[in-house]
This record gives structure tokens, C-alpha cells and sequence, in this order.
């Protein structure tokens, strides 16, 4: 089935509903599942002309790009499927598309695997690494270390609001690490037990700083302070090509009810807390408290935060480690000049 009015199939909404709602998630993983969405446009589309044809894949790539704004991964993976677009018939457009999706596919994993190994090099036999999120690009340096026979340990930031480290910690005993869970507060305490923090990226500036899962920058920061140095796992993918412009990354605010669900919400502003009365005899709920005379309370939810390049010790990325700073160099090696929107390659 088709939806009519734009041409876009139906595996194409559904996995921009799966991203929106983080049912896939993780910078690699969504452009993994962007690309593999383009070629089930690809091969599911009925346009009965080539110009027809490239404006449905262009209203996929705009449907998927529109899901989350901060991890470049999307943009750089539809822009390279798209580019890839050629032919003059709708069945050589068809079978150019869905080639070009299945190489990105394989660079990718590919990428992650040279990567992993590239990360593992920074890692001793012995290590104890602290990691926040859940990162399969930093994952991949894990597991090429412990395949490598490294011993290594783990202490993994459970990470708010979503708890992704859950997903860490799974992996890593399923790898046989032991893992160490903390809450997120506790991780200035646990640093002194780390020889590493080991992070993945969303993206990564031209001027070297790292956007990932929001509490990173604290985290760097006290790694900083403590003599613990910051490793971000990235693939190139995770390069931001229009920060060379001076672009910035947007980063993407969610729902609050991640952070505070409707109960929880309620016990907080069901209590009218100028209401002394109200709050001796605890627990008792003021009908009026969310009167428009109760005080406002708002929650903020952001998904990402910014590392400054100071506070990072090393970018590793398929094509090598580099220090932050130097990062534009790549940056300007792959990408080129800066680049449209995806559905106008
Ligand atoms: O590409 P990989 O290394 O798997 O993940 C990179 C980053 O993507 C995730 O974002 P989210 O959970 O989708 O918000 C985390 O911030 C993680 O560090």
C-alpha cells in the first residue's frame, strides 16, 4: 500500500514512527534502518515515471529526516543513498537505489568493526572503563579488546531519563565484563576507579566538540578534573558537515513525561506547596493546587548535550584517532564543500 498523497510506503512511516519514539535509536542504528527504509521505497514504489520516482524518494528522505534533529548520522546517510540515485528508467533508478543502501549498509558495519579495533589499541589488559549510554560504536572498542584477550571492567551510568545503560550493561555480561551500575550522580565518585570514560557521538563539530547523550559534558568536565582520559567512539558518519559553516547541531528537547510521568507529576502539583496547612498534614492533595494561581512548574528534557574539544582526549573513528581539534581536517577530506538538505542531491 501506498499513502497516495506523498508516495510514501508505509515501511518507510512506520520506521520514522520507530525513530521518533527511539524504538530504533542509536546514531549508527538509524542510519542503518534510514537507508534501509529508502530501499524498501525503492523497491515497493509504484511510479510510472523516473521523475515521479525520485519525488518519492525525496518524500521518504524528508519523512525520515524529520524524526530527530541532532544525531547527522540521518541526514548524512540519506543524502549518501540519494546521491547514489541513478538511471534513466524507473527500474535502473530502483536497482541503483537499493545497491547504493545495501553498500552504505555495508560500510557502515564495516566502519564500526576498523573502528572497534582502532579503540581497542587505547585499552589495556586490566582496564576498568566508564561509559554512559548506550553506544555501538563505543561498544565495537570494547569487544575488539576483549576479543584481542583483554580483561576489562566496567562501570556503566545508568543514564537518565531512559536508562540506555541498562542495554550497556547487558551487553557487556553477555561479553563476560563484570559491570559496575551507578546512578548518574555518583559518577565524580567512580571516576577514581576508571582508567577510561568511553562515550559514542550523534555528531561531532568542525571545531572538534562532541554531541552526545546529555550528561556526557558533565562527565568529561569531572573526568578532566580527575586525570581520566575521554575517549568518543565515532564513526565519520558522525561528522557534521555544516558545522564547517558555522552551523550548529540542534539539539533535540523530548517529552517531559520521560522525565516526569503524569503520577509523578501530579503528586508534585497536586500539593499546594504555599499552603503550610496543606503541607503538615503531608500527602493531603489541594483540589486548587493546578488552579491557574498554583506556580508553574516546568521540566526540561533535553537528549543531548555539547563537549567542549578540551575536555576530550581523542575522536576514534574508522580512519584513525584523532585529537578533537583536528577533526575539520576529515571533516573536509570526506564531506567536501557543505551540502544541502539530503533531498536536494
Ligand atoms: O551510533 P551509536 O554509537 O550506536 O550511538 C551513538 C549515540 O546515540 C545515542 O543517542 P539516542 O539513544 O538515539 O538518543 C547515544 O547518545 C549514543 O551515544
Amino acid at each position: 500500500m501506498v499513502d497516495e498523497e506523498a508516495g510514501v510506503v508505509p515501511a518507510v512511516e512506520s520506521t520514522a514512527d520507530d525513530i521518533a519514539a527511539m524504538e530504533i535509536r542509536g546514531a549508527a542504528t538509524i542510519a542503518d534502518a534510514a537507508a534501509e527504509a529508502l530501499a524498501n521505497q525503492a523497491e515497493r514504489s509504484r511510479a510510472e515515471s523516473p521523475a515521479a520516482f525520485r519525488r518519492e524518494l525525496r518524500a521518504a528522505a524528508r519523512t525520515l529526516y524529520e524524526t530527530r534533529p541532532t544525531a547527522v548520522s540521518l541526514p548524512n546517510a540519506l543524502r549518501y543513498v540519494l546521491r547514489g540515485m541513478d538511471g534513466d528508467t524507473v527500474a535502473d533508478l530502483r536497482a541503483a537505489t537499493i545497491d547504493r543502501a545495501e553498500t552504505f549498509q555495508r560500510d557502515l558495519a564495516q566502519a564500526q568493526e576498523r573502528l572497534g579495533e582502532i579503540g581497542a589499541n587505547r585499552l589495556r589488559d586490566g582496564d576498568v572503563v566508564m561509559t554512559h549510554c548506550h553506544s555501538t560504536d563505543a561498544l565495537s572498542c570494547l569487544e575488539a579488546a576483549l576479543k584481542s584477550g583483554k580483561h576489562l571492567e566496567a562501570i556503566v551510568k545508568e543514564t537518565r531519563p531512559r536508562k540506555q545503560g541498562h542495554i550497556t550493561a547487558r551487553q557487556l555480561r553477555e561479553w563476560g565484563v563484570p559491570v559496575t551500575l551507578i546512578v548518574d550522580n555518583a559518577a565524580r565518585r567512580y571516576l577514581d576507579e576508571a582508567d577510561h570514560v568511553l562515550v559514542g557521538a550523534d555528531s561531532i563539530a568542525a571545531d572538534g566538540s562532541v554531541i552526545n547523550k546529555v550528561g556526557t559534558s558533565g562527565l568529561a568536565v569531572n573526568a578532566r578534573e580527575r586525570g581520566v582520559p575521554v575517549m568518543v567512539a565515532a564513526q565519520t558518519i558522525k561528522l557534521h558537515p555544516d558545522t564547517m559553516t558555522g552551523h550548529t547541531v540542534e539539539i533535540e528537547m523530548r517529552d517531559e513525561t520521560e522525565v516526569l510521568p503524569d503520577e509523578e507529576r501530579a503528586a508534585i502539583t497536586g500539593v499546594d506547596v504555599t499552603d503550610e496547612d496543606a503541607r503538615e498534614t503531608t500527602g493531603t492533595i489541594d483540589e486548587d493546587a493546578d488552579s491557574p494561581a498554583a506556580p508553574e512548574l516546568t521540566v526540561e528534557n533535553p537528549a543531548f548535550d555539547v563537549t567542549p574539544p578540551r575536555y576530550v582526549d581523542a575522536i576514534v573513528t574508522e580512519r584513525g584517532q584523532f585529537p578533537p581539534e583536528s577533526i575539520v581536517t576529515l571533516m573536509r577530506e570526506l564531506f567536501g564543500e557543505p551540502t544541502d538538505d539530503p533531498w536536494d542531491a
